[in-house]
């Protein structure tokens, strides 16, 4: 991979020198076939900083209004030892060995194309290497910020031209987005991810960074954005704190600065080191299935529309109120003395007997539910990548997952079940007043004692009492599902993981190091893949040396 990015970087090398630098060429040019990384985003959204940072040297121009004026194509060069130093395409041969020439230089050239002007922008690319031995090699392309209208003293296509210049670098199907949105806005108003949705829909090449999270309002957090809710991108997001301003202006040097990024997220509750990245993709797995966008919430349906009814349906409340049942029932709440003027007494006994065998398909919906969404965890954390590599984060997150999983299901029982207690402990009254009956037969208390054990009399009852079951039981079928969907499947959704991510949050570098232990088998692929690229180079070079010997 090293070979290949030094390989690329000689030919956009080469390709500058000649001239060839993609722009206006009505021929195929080598430039535009080469792979590439533009940083986009809108004003002062952070993306000369990132690029700082990336460098880590303090090198481009900062300031309020347009800063960035001209795409800055910067060629990262690593060297085996010796100072950092930078050479400018418009300067050939010329070291520059201080980095505050280089701004210097960078503000001169711009405005040597553009007139004094600080209100005008150019598409016409600085060229600037960067040589290091801390650099990797990369080439990387600072492009003007987007703009959504023009300010005083520019001209009004000046929105539209930057949007061109963008375009033009990162429509090239090789090219690397960077795509730069500053977290104390809101990601629906962000230039980058508008642009960068229309070169590249899906996200494949598009890598989102959130700058300014330590400018965020108190209360919110950047969670949804890093963790690809907002908006998914192939890639996970990152998360940075540059330098502010006033750091800028108080020289804090990039070092500084990096460590007091690291001790921002190391102490920001929510986010912990490493950890929360990594894991979002198996996160947003698990949220997709819910979500009826992977297959497998449909089985939940399948619980509520099917399974439930069915078993509501099974339950024969006729036969649970035959007479011999409502006499017994009633002979029962009577015991030695029986009622004279009270006979809706044996009501709420005859109901609640039947509204009880409801508890047992709705404790089942319950399991079954909970047996689906811990299918679809596993299922979700098995087909992760990332943690296909860490055994044991793996099972420890699974681990997580299935308690979370099991404590929804026994907070739901408890909820579900309390519906059908509160429907044995309240009946409405009003249902049985508006029934048609014969009042003479059925709920009259002034009727006679003796006429109450009467067949026709204890028909009645049952009658009653299975007209205002079934209500009840028609009301639960829509209830239950109600209350399982709230208590498990959107909890799982919204805080599945929300423990275990408060407990990884507290764990110290060594425990997280525990954590990430890699797969033995899979470390003994990567030595013998070493190994096997190793013995290849060594051929490769033999061959070179028999063909260049010829
Ligand atoms: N506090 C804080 N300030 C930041 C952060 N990132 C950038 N800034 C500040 O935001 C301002 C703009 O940052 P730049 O990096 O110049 O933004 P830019 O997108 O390159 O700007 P243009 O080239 O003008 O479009 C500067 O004052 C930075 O110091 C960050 O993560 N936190």
């Amino acid at each position: 991979m090293e070979n290949l990015r030094a390989l690329v970087n000689r030919l956009q090398k080469a390709c500058t020198t000649l001239g060839d630098h993609g722009e206006n060429s009505t021929l195929p040019t080598l430039w535009d076939a080469l792979p590439s990384i533009a940083v986009v985003g809108g004003q002062s959204s952070g993306k000369s900083s990132v690029l700082d940072s990336i460098v880590g040297r303090d090198f481009l121009p900062r300031g309020s209004g347009i800063v960035t004026r001209r795409p800055l194509i910067l060629q990262l060069n690593r060297i085996d030892q010796g100072r950092d130093y930078a050479e400018f395409g418009h300067h050939a041969g010329q070291k520059f060995t201080d980095f505050v020439a280089v701004r210097r230089e960078i503000s001169d050239t711009t405005d040597r194309e553009t007139g004094r002007s600080k209100k005008l922008i150019s598409s016409v690319p600085i060229y600037l290497s960067i040589y290091s031995p801390k650099l990797v090699n990369l080439t990387l392309t600072d492009l003007p910020g987007l703009t959504k209208v023009a300010v005083e003293g520019q001209p009004e296509s000046i929105v539209q031209d930057i949007e061109n210049i963008v375009r033009s670098f990162i429509e090239k199907p090789n090219c690397i987005i960077l795509a730069i949105s500053p977290a104390n806005q809101d990601l629906a108003t962000s230039d980058a991810i508008r642009m960068s949705r229309e070169v590249d829909p899906r996200g494949e090449r598009t890598i989102g960074v959130l700058t300014k999270i330590d400018l965020m309002d108190k209360g919110t957090d950047a969670i949804d954005i890093l963790e690809g809710r907002s908006y998914k991108l192939q890639f996970p997001w990152i998360g940075v704190v540059n330098r502010s301003q006033a750091d800028i202006n108080t020289s804090v040097d990039m070092i500084a600065a990096r460590l007091r990024e690291q001790e921002y997220f190391a102490n920001s509750p929510l986010e912990t080191p490493g950890g929360r990245h990594q894991i979002p993709d198996s996160w947003n797995s698990i949220a997709e299935h819910l979500d009826g966008v992977r297959p497998g919430s449909e089985k939940v349906s399948n619980v509520f529309d099917n399974l439930l009814p069915a078993a509501l349906e099974k339950l024969r409340f006729e036969k649970q109120l035959s007479m011999d049942n409502v006499r017994k029932i009633i002979t029962e709440a009577d015991g030695y003395q029986p009622h004279l003027l009270a006979p809706e007494k044996w009501y709420p006994r005859l109901i609640e007997s039947s509204l009880a065998t409801i508890k047992g398909p709705a404790e089942a919906a319950v399991e079954a539910v909970h047996r689906i969404l811990k299918d679809l965890v596993h299922k979700a954390i098995s087909e992760t990548e990332e943690l296909k590599q860490y055994p044991s984060l793996r099972n420890k997150f699974s681990l997580a997952a299935v308690e979370s999983l099991e404590q929804m299901r026994d907070e739901n029982k408890k909820t579900t079940l309390r519906l059908v207690d509160m429907e044995c402990g309240y009946l409405n009254v009003d249902f049985f007043r508006k029934l048609p009956q014969d009042i003479g037969k059925g709920g009259n208390p002034t009727q006679s004692i003796f006429d109450r054990y009467k067949d026709s009399y204890l028909q009645q009852v049952a009658s009653n009492v299975l007209s205002y079951v079934n209500m009840v039981c028609a009301t639960l079928r829509n209830s239950i599902p109600k209350s399982i969907a709230h208590s498990q499947v959107c909890a799982a959704k919204r805080s599945l993981l929300d423990h275990f991510f408060v407990e990884l949050g507290r764990k110290e570098g060594k425990q997280l190091d525990t954590l990430l232990d890699e797969d033995p088998d899979l470390i003994q692929r990567r030595i013998s893949l070493a190994k096997r690229l190793e013995l290849y180079n060594a051929a490769q070079a033999e061959i070179d040396t028999v063909a260049w010997s010829k």
